[in-house]
């Protein structure tokens, strides 16, 4: 059995990502949880003639059936933004949201991947890993990739829950290849650091092709991939922020998990935002770039068996880069800590 739930399925992000996780043979299981409406969207998606069994949950009362024994927990649950809001603006009411179902799965499903869509993800992540930490929750049955290391408990915890930033990842190839004249759903633009504003980095300078462009082109495409969630967010008006752009992201990295982890395909690599284990040797690398205050980081990642197989090294990066990085850090380390202490200093769970 293959259980996927999707917590905020009766969302914005969260509709459309059932409908595209729905075509997946890979589930046999698409589990939806909200407070509101899932009966219907689990309704109307049930008669796809697809593999999966699809079931609604709505309210509390039922998070604990909706979660139960799931392979993997996607969270896009709670507010989006309105124009003139950041990310972090979003905390107040998010961080509780995603706390409560952070306890839900650490309580009923242990071993599932956490796909974390809900903002500001720079901090929800770390919201999540606090959560697991305090129940204790890792299975010592649940084989380790690497027999040979030996790993703390810690992060063993930690190498299975993920920040989405994959929709950083599409808008560079889109908006990139649209400059260089490369087929978008093929060009793989390496996007690290975290997800908003000047933390997202895009590392161009990695991509063939982007040496044509100037000076002028690759900071203008730099700052349209840094802020191009406001670029939705003033065009929707009022009425949210991306939705549609959000569950293409969200299902292709939730499959790539699935791939990875049930079908065992190799060499799957996303950059996703996960806490940089210090026995990786990409995580020290980033590092040595970013500081050792910096705990979590969206870095390429190699998805295996068992969640993060591999942190890969985030590779050269130029002086413009290196910039960009020196800028991210103070915000990234900010939003890191408040995740943390609102489960750390907190109230007990
Ligand atoms: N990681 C990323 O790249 C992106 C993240 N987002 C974030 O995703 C989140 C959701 O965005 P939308 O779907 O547009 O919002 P939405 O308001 O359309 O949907 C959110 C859903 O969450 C549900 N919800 C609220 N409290 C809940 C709870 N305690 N348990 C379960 N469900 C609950 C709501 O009932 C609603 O159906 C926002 O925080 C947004 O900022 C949005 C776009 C990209
Ligand atoms: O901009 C927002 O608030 C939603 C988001 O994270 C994105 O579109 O990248």
């Amino acid at each position: 059995m293959v259980k996927v739930t999707v917590c905020g399925a009766a969302g914005g992000i969260g509709q459309p990502l059932s409908l595209l996780l729905k075509q997946s043979d890979l589930i046999t299981h698409l589990s939806l949880y909200d407070i509101v409406n899932t009966p219907g969207v689990a309704a109307d998606l049930s008669h796809i003639n697809t593999k999966s069994k699809v079931t609604g949950h709505v309210g509390a009362a039922q998070l604990e059936e909706a979660i139960k024994d799931s392979a993997i927990v996607v969270i896009p649950a709670g507010v989006p933004r309105k124009p003139g809001m950041t990310r972090d603006d979003l905390f107040k009411i998010n961080a509780g949201i995603v706390r409560d179902l952070a306890v839900a799965a650490a309580k009923f499903a242990p071993k599932a991947f956490m796909c974390i869509i809900s903002n500001p993800v720079n901090s929800t992540v770390p919201i999540v890993t606090e959560v697991f930490k305090q129940f204790n929750v890792y299975d010592p049955k649940r084989p380790v990739g690497d027999k040979d290391r030996v790993r703390d408990l810690q992060s063993l915890l930690l190498d299975r829950i993920f920040g989405v930033t994959t929709l950083d990842i599409v808008r560079a190839s889109t908006f990139v290849s649209d400059l260089i004249g490369a087929e978008a759903s093929t060009l793989r633009i390496p996007v690290v650091g975290g997800h908003s504003g000047v933390t997202i980095l895009p590392l161009l300078s990695q991509v063939a092709g982007t040496d044509k462009l100037t000076k002028e082109q690759i900071e203008q495409v730099t700052h349209r991939i840094q802020f191009g969630g406001d670029e939705v967010v003033k065009a929707k008006d009022g009425a949210g922020s991306a939705t549609l752009s959000m569950a293409f992201a969200g299902a292709r990295f939730a499959l790539n998990v699935l791939e990875a982890s049930v079908k065992g395909t190799s060499n799957i690599v996303e950059c996703t935002y996960v806490h940089l284990d210090a026995d990786q040797a990409g995580a020290k690398e980033t590092k040595s770039v970013v500081g050792d205050k910096v705990e979590y980081f969206s870095v390429p990642v190699e998805l295996g068996p068992n969640g993060v197989q591999k942190i890969l090294p985030i590779g050269q990066i130029n002086d413009y880069e290196k910039g960009l990085f020196a800028a991210a850090v103070p915000e990234l380390t900010g939003n890191i800590s408040k995740g943390s202490a609102f489960i750390t200093e907190g109230a007990k769970l």
